[in-house]
Parts: C-alpha cells; structure tokens; sequence
C-alpha cells in the first residue's frame, strides 16, 4: 500500500496494512535542520512567506523519519495578518498582534482576503510542495478555527485566561459572532484555495475551544467550524478532501465534534481513546492522543505509552497515529525516531485486548 493511500484511507475509515502515523508541528525547533533554516530570515512570518523555505521545512521532518503525511508549513495567524492585523513573532513571546480588536467598532478594520493575492506566498508554498513530494505522501493543510484565531486576535496575544475574548463573549455574544462570521469567510476561502493548489487533506485547529463552556462551545467554536466545513463541502475542490477537527480539551463534546461533517477527530492527551473510540462509533475516523511529553521520558515507558493507544484501536479502522497536541522545542530526536519505528513495526497486541464491537 503507497504511503498515499495510507493515510487518506485511514482518514475515511478505510482498512490500511498499518498505522499511518505523522505528528503536530513535525516541522519545528526540535529539529536541528528547522533551526539552521531559520536562522537565515529575520523572522519566523519570513519564514512562512517564502516559499521555497517553507518548502524545505515541510519536508525536513520527513527526511528523517518514516512519516505517513506532510503539514504544510504555515501559520494559524497568516489569516489574520491577511486581514489587515500586524503580526509579530517575538523571540521567546511568540505571536503578538499589535492592535488587539477590542469591540465591535474595531471590526471596521477587517478586509476580507483574497487569497491567491494576500496569502498567495501559501497557495505557491502548497503548489511547490505537492511537487517537491512528487505524491510521495500526501499533503495536509490546515487552518485555525474561527474561535482560536479570534482569541488571538482579541487578547493580541496568548493568554491563560482569555479575559478580554470572553468578556467580549459574555457582554456582547452578537458582535462575536459578526467577527466569527468574518472569519468563517475568510477561513472557507482560504482552505478552498489550499485545496485548490493540491492540499489533499484539511485540518482545523481549534486550539482554544476547550476553555468554553458547553454551549459557548456550541455557539461560539463548533457553529463557526460547521459552516466553514459546510462551505467547503460546497465546492468541487474541497468536497472529497477529509477534514480532520481538532478542539483541544475537546473531550466533552466528542458527539458533537463528529456530527460537524468533519471525518476524522483530533484527540488530546486527557480523553482514554477506548472511551473515546466507544462513544464516537465506527463512522469516523480518530487521529492523536499520546501526551506530546512522553516522548522526553524513558524509552520503555514511551514505547508503553504508544502500544496503549496502538492496542485500544486494534481490529478497527479509522486511526491515524498522532501526539494529542504539537510537538515542543526540546523533544529528544531519537524518542521521536523511536515513536516512528514503534507504530510501524507494531503487529497486534500482547494482551487479547482487541475490541469486537462498539
Ligand atoms: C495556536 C497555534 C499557532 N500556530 C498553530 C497553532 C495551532 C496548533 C497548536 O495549538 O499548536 C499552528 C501551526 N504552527 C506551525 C505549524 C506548522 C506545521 C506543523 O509542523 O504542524 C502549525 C500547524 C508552525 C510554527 N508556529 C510557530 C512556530 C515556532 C516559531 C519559531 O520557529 O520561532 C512554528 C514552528 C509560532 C507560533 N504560532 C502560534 C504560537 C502560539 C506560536 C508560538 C509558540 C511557539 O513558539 O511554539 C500560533
């Protein structure tokens, strides 16, 4: 089976010889390689506009492990920046936007991008890749959820608490949602557009939908996250893709998350995926969970680890091996080489712990 079909089929639920496996934020500063490239632009939205490094980065990760994917390299935020908002990444601070929106009026200062124009350095960087990878395997694109990208764009900046984003939330619900709606615009031209040049799946990263409650979820994160998926299903080009939807701390919701059209849900660390895989049913595919800080711990138990979640999604289909959130700049290469070998060596469980029905 080619590495293509791996994945994609493992995306529809389709049965693979074995499980695909690529990782969040493969391409990053863990990599010595990552660095180096980095290291010759000013700045990290450098970086992410010019499309031959963002090129070389997608594929660093893969060079040196056995990976069943490609991420576009890129950014949650380009979006935002395409909207008129100034971005800066920060060395050591991370992603800072120097004009936080703070009520209603301010969204007077939104344009709504094109993105073969304001985000064409992404559309060249995808078209670049898919020929680079030459359909060694397959290309996934991504975006932010309506929800994550308004925090950002609210607080200016990451936070703990996200005070001024849900203050918004709680005096104000229906200018939230006209700022929610311009995104879902946005975000539904955008991933039309990476479809369009090549991308052959479709993440959204709803990285921030896990500090709502549950019907702030509801109306503030999923609603948004199905119309954009809805949008997408509207066009030629997006229609076939699979859409993978990931609300970190999603836990809670996972019926819900399923019932958003999208075909294959992003676990974190903090769901047990037997529980998860129980309650989601056989029609939708599961991609993630080990706890992105095992790989800094002992091989043996990191390997434990890894079998758990290999064992809990034995004899059925639908899972795409993955961290439960990105991998962080101090991972040890070597745990992360092991995590590779051990999905793709794995035949079976020791325990009998394989799962008839559910
Ligand atoms: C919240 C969020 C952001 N960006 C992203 C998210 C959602 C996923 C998640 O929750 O992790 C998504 C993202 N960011 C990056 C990718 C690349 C593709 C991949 O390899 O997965 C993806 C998919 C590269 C990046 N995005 C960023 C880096 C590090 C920048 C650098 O090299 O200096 C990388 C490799 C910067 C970034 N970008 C963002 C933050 C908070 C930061 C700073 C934190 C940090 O430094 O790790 C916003």
């Amino acid at each position: 089976m080619s590495k293509t079909d791996r994945f994609l089929r493992a995306c529809w639920g389709q049965e693979v010889d074995r499980t695909p496996v690529w990782l969040m934020r493969q391409a990053g500063r863990y990599l010595p390689e990552y660095r180096a490239t980095r290291a010759k632009v000013s700045g990290f939205l450098e970086l992410c506009q010019t499309p031959e490094l963002a090129c070389e980065v997608t594929l660093q990760p893969l060079r040196r492990f056995d990976l069943d994917a490609a991420i576009l390299f890129s950014d949650i935020l380009t979006v935002p920046h395409a909207m008129g908002m100034e971005l800066d990444f920060l060395e050591g601070e991370g992603p800072v936007f120097r004009d936080p929106l703070r009520e209603a009026s301010d969204l007077r200062r939104l344009g709504q991008p094109d993105p073969e124009q304001d985000l064409r350095y992404v559309m060249d960087a995808v078209r670049l890749i898919r020929r680079e990878l030459d359909g060694r395997v397959p290309l996934i694109g991504f975006a932010g959820s309506p929800w994550t990208l308004a925090c950002y764009m609210i607080e200016g900046r990451g936070s703990r608490d996200f005070l001024h984003a849900k203050t918004w939330m709680y005096s104000d619900p229906e200018s939230l949602e006209a700022l929610l709606e311009r995104l879902v615009l946005a975000l539904t031209d955008y991933l039309h557009a990476q479809a369009a040049a090549g991308a052959q799946a479709l993440m959204l990263f709803d990285t921030w939908g896990g500090t709502l409650t549950t019907s702030a979820y509801e109306r503030f994160s999923l609603a948004p996250l199905q119309r954009v998926i809805a949008g997408l299903r509207a066009t030629a080009e997006a229609k076939e893709l699979p859409i993978i939807l990931f609300s970190k701390g999603g836990g809670n919701w996972l019926e819900r998350m399923a019932a958003s059209g999208a075909n294959v849900i992003g676990l974190d660390w903090t769901i047990d995926i037997n529980v998860a895989r129980t309650r989601l049913g056989k029609k939708i595919a599961v991609q993630g969970n080990l706890d992105p800080i095992a790989l800094y711990g002992q091989a043996a138990l990191l390997r434990a680890e890894i079998e758990n979640i290999l064992c809990a999604n034995a004899g059925r289909p639908g899972h795409i091996f993955n961290l439960g959130h990105g991998i962080t700049p101090q991972t040890p290469i070597d745990n992360v080489e092991l995590l590779v070998e051990t999905v793709h060596a794995w035949n079976g469980c020791s325990n009998d712990s394989v799962y008839e029905e559910y």
